[in-house]
């Protein structure tokens, strides 16, 4: 595992508003990834986890500051470019799994790839195999979302991420939906995918017992870092 830089923002900012109703929720961030590296965004409530997330994701746009990730600059990006780095390099998980409630759990996990090519192939459904099984879920692959447990279908979504080999995963509260053992059971899942795989993880969380499960810690704290 390298320690190459992937990710640098500085001085990023995000508000909301106009005028007078203008509201700063980041203030000013300057944070680096490296590649393999596990972190958590920890923080209160409202200090600004998902709008950093969102941001770095390419879901919305930082108001100022610098925005770079693998040489693209994605502050001056069109959307266009924007959508195509998000669909190659990232990944996310969501505190609610977002997974398809009419597809199976392998069919669920190949659909961000399949989406991408246009169409189903063999070795798309063979790595959606593989990771199934990484997770933990070899006999769980032809089950539709409902007939899972909460965890389980945390897992199916963690794999729907890493289909396409993001070189960055974005969990947003990947865990927040789940009880204490469920949930520590995930992260041990995503920690030995992050030790096999070279994706880096960040994953928000205002637990500080999941945030301890993880290499690195970043605080935010009113829309500052106040630890890295
Ligand atoms: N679209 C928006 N318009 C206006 N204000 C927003 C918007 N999105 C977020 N905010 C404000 O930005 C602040 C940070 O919100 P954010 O959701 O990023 O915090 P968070 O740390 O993820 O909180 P939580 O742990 O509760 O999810 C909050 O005060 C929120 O009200």
């Amino acid at each position: 595992m390298s320690a190459g830089t992937i990710l640098t923002v500085s001085g990023l900012t995000k508000s909301f508003g106009d005028g007078e109703a203008e509201t700063l929720v980041l203030k000013g961030i300057d944070l680096q990834l490296a590649e393999g590296e596990m972190a958590a965004l920890l923080g209160p409530s409202g200090s600004g986890k998902s709008t950093l997330l969102s941001i770095l994701g390419t879901l919305m746009r930082a108001s100022g500051g610098s925005h770079e990730m693998l040489g693209t600059d994605l502050m001056q990006a069109s959307e266009a470019e924007r959508t195509e780095f998000r669909s190659k390099y990232l990944g996310f998980v969501f505190q609610f799994h977002h997974l398809l409630p009419d597809l199976s759990a392998i069919e669920n996990v190949m659909m961000p790839a399949a989406a991408a090519a246009g169409r189903e192939t063999a070795p798309m459904r063979s790595k959606a195999g593989e990771l199934l099984d990484a997770m933990g879920l070899a006999e769980r692959r032809d089950f539709r979302p409902a007939a899972m447990s909460g965890g389980q279908r945390q897992r199916v979504a963690v794999a729907r991420a890493l289909i396409n080999d993001p070189v960055l995963v974005l969990a947003d509260e990947p865990t927040g939906n789940l009880d204490r053992q469920t949930a520590d059971e995930v992260m041990a899942l995503i920690r030995s995918i992050n030790d096999s795989l070279s994706s880096s993880f960040l994953i928000s969380t205002h637990d500080a017992h999941i945030a301890a499960q993880c290499p690195r810690r970043i605080e935010l704290l009113d829309g500052r870092i106040v630890h890295a």
